[in-house]
């Protein structure tokens, strides 16, 4: 417990962390702006050229490697900014409801910050669907959900916005469970449990509007919650997620208890 609380909050770069716009790389509004534009006309042209096919064996590797990477990072997110949470705020209620004018900085903010990071790393997901052909994935869910991410990141690093511990700690902890999943598939094994991911992602966003009730109420009944105007931009984002995740479901796999029969036939 020592070696992880020294590693994942005591550190002097975790405790000393702060967001400071125009310092911190990637702080500034330009480059949040140029990196949503980049990563979807970057998407956009790489759909429309017709790229040279990628030997499967290198394909295999990359794929492989790369979510290893996030399996691990998810995980390292999760556990850090539940040990923060845990450790470092004065009081376990900074969960939900952070005071108004609490500046960024300290280990929470260094985990928001390192998720930040993270979901334009994620960015790659995108680079590999469209390196494997299987253009079809490329869904308005999977694009819609890449770029958006990113600003609502950077609101939670902008406004100290309350709810980001909550949701961090969920979305990091479901994505331990998806890149789990998908690098089973790039390692050739097709989990049957690919529907669990999908309503494992659905409870996360049904979660997070209960965790958005309760900051009201403390906003509204007690000193107020720090970026309030974030809670909005996150209400229409997780609605339109849910909506999108449930159509995901029904599409994938209808009302029937067991998987899709496509699913059944991928499998080795
Ligand atoms: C089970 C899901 C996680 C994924 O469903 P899909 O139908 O897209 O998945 P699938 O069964 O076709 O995926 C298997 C294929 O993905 C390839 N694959 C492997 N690693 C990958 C990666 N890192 N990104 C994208 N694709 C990858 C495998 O090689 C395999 O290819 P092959 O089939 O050729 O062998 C689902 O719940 C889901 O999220 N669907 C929405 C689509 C999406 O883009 N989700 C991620 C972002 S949304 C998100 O992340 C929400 C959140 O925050 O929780």
């Amino acid at each position: 417990m020592t070696f992880l609380q020294y590693w994942l909050v005591n550190h002097p770069t975790i405790v000393n962390f702060s967001w400071t716009q125009g310092q911190t790389p990637g702080s500034s509004p330009l480059f949040l702006t140029l990196t949503v534009i980049s990563y979807l006309s970057i998407t956009c042209l790489l759909t429309h050229l017709h790229l040279p096919p990628i030997k499967p064996n290198l394909l295999k590797l990359i794929t492989v490697v790369h979510n290893i990477v996030l399996l691990v990072l998810s995980l390292i997110m999760a556990v850090g900014c539940i040990l923060s949470t845990l450790l470092h705020p004065p009081h376990l209620h900074w969960i939900i409801c952070i005071p108004p004018q609490t500046p960024p900085t300290g280990p929470l903010f260094f985990w928001a910050y390192v998720f930040y990071l993270s979901k334009i790393l994620e960015f790659l997901d995108t680079l590999l669907i469209i390196l494997s052909g299987s253009i079809k994935r490329l869904t308005f869910l999977h694009v819609y959900h890449h770029s958006t991410v990113v600003i609502m990141c950077y609101i939670w690093l902008h406004t100290s916005q309350s709810l980001f511990p909550a949701v961090l700690m969920t979305n990091a902890s479901v994505h331990v469970l998806m890149y789990t999943y998908y690098l089973s598939c790039a390692l050739g094994l097709r989990p049957r449990w690919k529907r669990l991911v999908t309503e494992c992602q659905i409870l996360q966003f049904k979660y997070s509007f209960l965790a958005m009730a309760v900051m009201l109420w403390f906003h509204f009944t007690g000193l107020g919650c720090s970026g309030i105007w974030g809670w909005c931009f996150n209400i229409v984002f997780y609605a339109s997620l849910l909506v999108l995740f449930v159509d995901f479901h029904a599409k994938n796999y209808g009302g029937s208890k067991s998987i899709k029969v496509c699913d059944l036939d991928k499998r080795p």
